[in-house]
């Protein structure tokens, strides 16, 4: 967007003042910040290099931990209006079989905690309009998660934010964070269209510069993600989903994961994995080798014709252990912190919930007293760990587990299938998992050794009595190869 076309008041804020924060970035996880912090009466400054309305193909299936964090800051009403699509739970399809898997009972799980001067005037609830219906939403025995068009929600964020009276909204790019002689974080250098570089002081500035955050290295040299497999995205119009409000795992012994689910009334993203962060050279032919095979039938219609249209677009899954936040006068929060591979659609739920959290634990205090907040927020790091961490290594070991490149994961897949199909609370613990309602990694590390523990269980029935000694050599491995797969995320998680 050029100079010409920017409103005058996304250029003019005040650099005169200090503000109470800064917020770099308004995708997923700025605006809430900002919205939090303003309502607990904080000056705040958002800086965005672009508000115009994103067009990505991140960021679109929001869990029920998501949606539960969304009402407790008093912005669920950001999932209204926006042809939103609900989410009832998942459908995994493996091989041609399927298990269903329906998202947890309200009554297994606490309460939304609404949060002190943030939920407000029903804030906390959803309004009905087309696709969304307060009976559903409210009154339903089960929990719901929602997908939407990424930018459409973002629109909604950001406007929400826009209304707070103690938010000032800055177009532009920021380009340094300022420190003082101490090495302390004293506000961010913002290159503004129009008005050139313009300093701007706080006591606190928050990094919410998201996956390819130019900022995170303040925290650390070191802190970078691993990209290691990239998903290739396309929308279907008008498919014709098999199960529809559920997203679809599409998984096989033969093929790299599918992800599938509806955005809107007309639009369902399909999300293709493959196992390099460097996609193939010809997309087409890929899809139509590799992937097209796999696509349940009802599909097949959509799929082709996006696939002939051949608007492809393609994400690296990074990787990204969280830091503690140990510098004074800073936070960095959201993907800058902390990624997850994106299989199990968890990035917003986590960065929501940490913002649940950081409100809970600096929201009433005074920010020039820097000393507490940095304490308060080298508090944080540790209490935020229990729920990321279940979020964060079940996406990365679903992830080995569902792009098997070898005989023991491709085992563990078989086993976690079956496992599934067992019903009962093989499936129930599973999905509180990744609905991000339990954070309990300890329970997390028993169910996946429970898939482990039933995967050698299976080969062994499979191998029969004469097999049984190669099965138990199998068994060793299997048990190795899970270990492998999971243990060291766990630790990286926990003790990091
Ligand atoms: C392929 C893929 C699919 C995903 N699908 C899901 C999903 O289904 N569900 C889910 O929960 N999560 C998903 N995620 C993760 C999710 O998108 C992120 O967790 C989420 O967007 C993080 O929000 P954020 O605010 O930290 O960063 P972002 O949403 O990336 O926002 C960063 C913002 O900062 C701005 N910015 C950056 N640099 C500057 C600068 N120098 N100056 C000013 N502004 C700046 C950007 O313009 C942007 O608006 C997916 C991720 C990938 C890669």
């Amino acid at each position: 967007m050029s100079a010409v076309n920017v409103a005058p008041e996304l250029i003019n804020a005040d650099n005169t003042i200090t503000y109470d924060a800064i917020v770099i970035g308004a995708g997923v996880i700025g605006p809430c910040v900002a919205t939090g912090l303003a309502r607990k009466g904080k000056k705040v400054l958002i800086v965005e290099r672009d508000w115009a309305m994103p067009d990505r193909i991140v960021g679109e299936l929001m869990q029920p931990g998501g949606v539960r964090a969304l009402r407790s800051l008093g912005m669920i009403q950001s999932i209204n209006n926006i042809e939103a699509y609900p989410v009832t739970g998942y459908t995994v399809f493996f091989n041609g079989e399927q298990v269903d898997i329906p998202y947890p009972y309200k009554a297994d799980i606490p309460k939304v905690e609404k949060l002190k001067d943030l939920v407000k005037d029903g804030n906390d609830k959803v309004l009905e309009d087309s696709t969304i219906h307060i009976k559903d939403y409210e009154d339903d025995e089960r929990e719901r998660g929602v997908a939407f068009v990424h930018g459409r929600f973002l629109n909604n964020l950001r406007n929400i934010t826009a209304q707070e009276p103690n938010v000032t909204r800055v177009q532009g790019n920021c380009i340094e964070i300022l420190k003082d002689e101490k090495n302390e974080v004293v506000g961010a250098k913002v290159d503004i269209d129009g008005r050139g570089k313009v300093e701007f002081k706080a006591h606190l500035t928050f990094i919410c510069d998201g996956i390819f955050s130019r900022f995170r290295k303040e925290l650390h040299p070191d802190h970078v993600p691993t990209v290691g497999s990239s998903f290739v995205g396309m929308s279907l119009f008008n498919a014709k989903n098999p199960a529809p409000m559920h997203g679809h795992v599409i998984l096989g012994s033969d093929h790299m994961p599918i992800l599938v689910y509806q955005i809107s009334p007309e639009e369902t993203r399909i999300l293709c994995a493959y196992n390099s962060p460097k996609v193939p050279a010809d997309i087409k032919s890929w899809m139509i080798k590799d992937v097209q095979p796999f696509i349940p039938k009802s599909l097949r219609p959509s799929f082709d014709e996006a696939v002939s249209q051949g608007k492809f677009r393609a994400m690296p899954n990074s990787y990204l252990p969280a830091r503690q936040n140990d510098v004074t006068g800073m936070c960095v929060i959201g993907d800058a912190l902390n990624m997850r591979h994106p299989l199990t659609g968890g990035g917003m739920t986590v960065g929501l919930h940490d913002v649940v959290l950081l409100i809970k634990k600096i929201g009433d205090l005074d920010f020039s007293d820097r000393e507490k907040v940095l304490d308060e927020l080298l508090d944080y790091h540790f209490e935020r760990k229990s729920y990321d961490s279940v979020i964060n290594v079940l996406s990365v070991a679903l992830y080995s587990l569902f792009a098997a490149d070898s005989d023991n994961l491709k085992a563990l897949q078989k086993g976690c299938f079956k496992y599934f199909q067992r019903g009962g609370d093989c499936v129930n613990k599973p999905v509180e998992f990744l609905s991000g309602v339990l954070p309990k990694p300890l329970q997390l590390t028993r169910v996946f050794f429970a898939v482990a523990f039933y995967t050698i269980y299976l080969n062994m029935e499979e191998r029969g009595f004469l097999g049984l000694p190669m099965a138990l050599l199998e068994g060793i491995m299997i048990l190795i190869t899970a270990i492998r797969v999971f243990t060291p995320f766990l630790f990286g998680e926990l003790i990091g």
